[in-house]
């Protein structure tokens, strides 16, 4: 099974609390790439019900216009789990974010559940995909192994707020707390062919630390950020999205490889820089990245 929406664009994907209708009618309108609409910890105990009755309206009745909708479940050791799946697949969600994932067990049965909803309520069958929350260390220690659980998985996200109380430190701002963890989810999420999410990042009014982290988790490679509020969209897009330069840097080097291919030759410089067929897929993806991000203006 291949599904076209595996490796869409993913670099915002807002959380927003299922427990208030009037945050889940609109939110399409501030321009993330996906919304998570959560059932998990934003919603108190006793608002389960009502946040579930809440989030199936507003994706039965609203036109979220293309923008994707992720929900986030409640983690398997609690009794709402299987509930929020038949409720997110009667709704018609897109993705599910299994919470708290910590091995492919987990990721298996709620797979099973999914398939037994898409059949109840004549989905087609593995229409809904998956993403896991990683939120301990065994969590992350599991990061292939989940990344290459389902053949529904879309990818894995950090959740820095209960990995880090579980490793016994906090967030402090700097990163330097998240680093293995971001690091060895990265790299399992390659090797797996899945994409990858950093983290929210909760002290909202400082935006210049916001941006810092968003450079770091572009530079190491992740795929987009959990994010919790709309003033945080522009920062990620921005940071995500190539540059002007970016994109003519990565058109000359794919042209010029293609061209030197022919005249035989392997290495070349482009604007000073060394360039050889490695530096091909880069470029590539460069190019890929404005298309889908809406700002490529050129002819490859
Ligand atoms: C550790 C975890 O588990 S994280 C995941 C769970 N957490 C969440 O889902 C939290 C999502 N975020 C929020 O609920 C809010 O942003 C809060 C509570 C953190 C802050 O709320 P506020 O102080 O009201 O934020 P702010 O003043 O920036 O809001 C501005 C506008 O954006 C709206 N807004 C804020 N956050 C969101 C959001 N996540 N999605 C959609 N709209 C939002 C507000 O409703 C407000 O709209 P209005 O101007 O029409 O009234
Ligand atoms: O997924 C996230 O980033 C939010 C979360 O649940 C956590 O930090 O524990
Ligand atoms: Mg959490």
């Amino acid at each position: 099974m291949s599904h076209p929406n595996k490796k869409r664009l993913r670099r915002s994907m807002m959380f927003l609390n299922a427990q208030k209708p009037s945050l889940i009618k609109d939110p399409y309108l501030y321009g993330a790439d996906s919304l998570m609409l959560d059932l998990e910890d934003a919603v108190a105990v006793t608002a389960k019900d009502t946040a579930r009755f809440s989030l199936y309206q507003a994706l039965k009745n609203v036109d979220y216009r293309g923008c994707e909708r992720v929900v986030r479940i409640n983690g398997l050791d609690t009794e709402y789990w299987k509930e929020d799946i038949r409720c997110c697949i009667a709704g018609g969600a897109d993705v599910l974010r299994i919470p708290k994932t910590e091995d492919a067990k987990m990721v298996k049965a709620v797979e099973d559940a999914v398939l037994a909803a898409e059949r109840e309520f004549e989905r087609p069958e593995g229409s809904t995909l998956l993403m896991a929350a990683l939120e301990s260390a065994k969590g992350v220690m599991s990061a292939y192994e989940v990344c290459t659980s389902s053949e529904r998985m879309i990818g894995i996200a950090l959740s820095g707020g209960d990995y880090t109380k579980d490793l016994q430190t906090k967030i402090t701002g700097t990163g330097v707390e998240l680093m293995g963890a971001r690091q060895q989810m990265i790299i399992a999420a390659r090797a797996a062919g899945v994409q990858c999410f950093d983290t929210v990042w909760t002290d909202l009014d400082n935006l210049e630390g916001f941006r810092k982290e968003v450079m770091l988790i572009k530079d190491m490679g992740f795929d987009g950020k959990s994010i919790i509020n709309p003033r945080q969209i522009p920062i990620v897009h921005e940071v995500f999205t190539p540059s002007m330069k970016e994109i003519i840097f990565s058109e000359k080097v794919i042209r010029e490889i293609d061209s030197k291919r022919k005249e035989g030759i392997g290495v070349f410089t482009v604007d000073g820089k060394m360039i050889d067929i490695a530096f091909y897929d880069g470029a590539q993806r460069v190019i890929a990245l404005a298309k889908a991000s809406g700002v490529y203006k050129g002819e490859l």
